[in-house]
Parts: structure tokens; sequence; C-alpha cells
């Protein structure tokens, strides 16, 4: 079968897209056709694939599949880079626009320089703080912050963050010594979190400032995570090692984000997209 799809990164985390108002993919096809296209050698090599799709209940909506096959909830690179490409490719007319995703509809707003997307800007929503619904199992909490969190010998301190979808996330003194290879797997498959997690670590620079890596549920070691920045300032406010309501620069190995978590509890993502490729896959 050969399929028509754009290759497109935020910040080094690249998906392939493929666009669902041009022709349609069986369901059952999709955690396959997720797992060949990511495989750098035998297929596109990618993060993941995403899906961008016409929806009921706003003007284009977006599903993400990891490199292993499992569909995530929500994805925060992806969401800027369906934006883009939505807008360059007429499927919506407006600069803001809502996005379906699996965790909800958000809104996007496009930042053009002459007929091109430059930026982009999502109101990601509210994060979920209550354990049960990270889901992280244990004693009910309203919130878990700074817990103990002992994982193959180690102490660490988790703070659990869901973003429409599970981080948990480690502050740490420098983030070049983050256990990210070592403890990564193991934290995303701990039945502490039966749904697995996505695991960031996080080192707070200044008040305006954050260093970030992360592993991600499904998918391992990425260039970035738009969710996790997400998560990864909530957490340190909860923390208390950053103040409230103000822009956070976040460095993540691909590049900066620009996270706010405002008076109305709404967090914002800020950043970049591009394009890199479009093509047809041949898939066997
Ligand atoms: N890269 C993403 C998140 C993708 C989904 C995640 N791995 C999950 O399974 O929850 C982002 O930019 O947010």
């Amino acid at each position: 079968m050969e399929i028509p799809y754009i290759k497109m990164h935020g910040l080094g985390n690249n998906y392939i897209y493929l666009d669902l108002f041009k022709f349609e993919i069986a369901e059952e096809r999709l955690s396959d056709i997720a797992q060949k296209v990511s495989n750098v050698n035998t297929g596109i090599g990618s993060d993941g694939l995403i899906l961008i799709h016409p929806s009921n209940v706003a003007p284009i909506g977006m599903r993400i599949f990891n490199k292993d096959g499992s569909e995530g909830m929500s994805c925060g690179n992806g969401l800027r880079c369906t934006a883009k490409y939505a807008f360059e490719a007429g499927l919506v007319q407006d600069t803001s626009f809502q996005i379906e995703t699996r965790a909800g509809n958000v809104e996007a707003e496009v930042k053009l320089m002459g007929d091109e997307v430059e930026e982009v800007t999502i109101n990601m929503g509210k994060p979920i703080l209550r354990r049960s619904l990270i889901p992280m199992a244990g004693k009910e909490r309203e919130k878990v912050v700074n817990e103990t969190f002992i994982v193959a010998g180690e102490e660490l301190k988790v703070t659990a963050v869901s973003m429409g979808n599970p981080h948990a996330v480690f502050m740490v003194e420098d983030i070049n010594k983050a256990p990210l290879y070592e403890l990564g797997e193991t934290i995303e498959k701990d039945p502490r979190f039966p749904e697995g997690v996505n695991v960031e670590f996080v080192e707070v620079l200044n008040e305006s400032e954050l260093n970030f890596r992360v592993w991600e549920r499904g998918s391992g070691v990425t260039q970035a995570c738009g969710t996790g920045a997400c998560a990864a300032v909530v957490a340190a406010t909860l923390n208390q090692l950053i103040p409230k309501h103000k822009t956070i620069t976040v460095h993540l190995d691909g590049g900066d984000l620009f996270i706010t978590w405002d008076e109305n509890d709404d967090v914002w993502m800020n950043g970049g997209a591009d394009i890199i490729a479009s093509g047809v896959y041949h898939y066997r």
C-alpha cells in the first residue's frame, strides 16, 4: 500500500504525519504502521506516527502513536506541527482554531511570517494532579509532590503531573548527570504507573529557566516533549522552585519552549514547528 506522508519536527521530536483529510487508513493497521514507519533502518525513522484527521468537535483532530505502536492521548510538539500544517495546507483559514485530541480539545494560535507559520502557541489546558487520575497507584492524594520513589535501589523524589498524558518529573542538581538511560525505561514501566509514564529529569537554572531531558513512554529518549515541558513547569512550581504565573524557558535537547502556567490554571506552550520532508511510504 502506498501512503502519502509528511515528516515534521518540533525541536527534534519528529513524527510521520498522515493527512486523513485526503485518504483513509483502516484503524487496525495504525499501530503496525506506526511501528514500521518509525524504524530508522527499515522504515522512514521517527518518534512515532501522527494522524491529522477530520473531527466532529473541532476543525481538525490529531491522534498520536508512539514508536512501539501504543497510542498516546496528546502530544505538545505534534500539536504545534499539526497547527502549522493545517494552516499552511488550508485545512483551516483562521489563525486561531481548536484541535481535537484524545485528551480533549485544545486552542492553537499560529503566528505568521509571510505565508508561513513561524511559531505556534497552544493552550494545553489545566494540569491534572490527583493521584488516581495521573494514574498512579498508592494512597489517594490531591497532589503527588516530591514523593519518595525508590527504583532500582535508588531513592528519587517524584512529582506526578498529567497533561492529558502521564508524566513523572524528577528534579536533579545537574541535568548532565540525570539517569535517563539507566532508569528511563524502568520508571516508564514501573507498576506504580499502571498506564506507563513519560519520565522527565529537570534542573532548575534560575527562576525563569529549566534544563530538561525526557524518556518518552513508548518511544524512549527523544529530543523534546511538549507535554513533558508543560509538566516540568507545573512540577517545578508545585515544588516552589520557580515563581507562579511566569513564562519559563525550558531548554530541551532539541531547543527551547516557552511555557506559562497562568492565573486561570491553564498551561500555555509556545514554540516552533518545522516541515522536514514529504513523500510516499511503501507499506508492506
Ligand atoms: N512527544 C510528545 C508526547 C508523545 C506521547 C507520549 N510519549 C505518551 O505516550 O504519552 C509531546 O511532545 O508531548
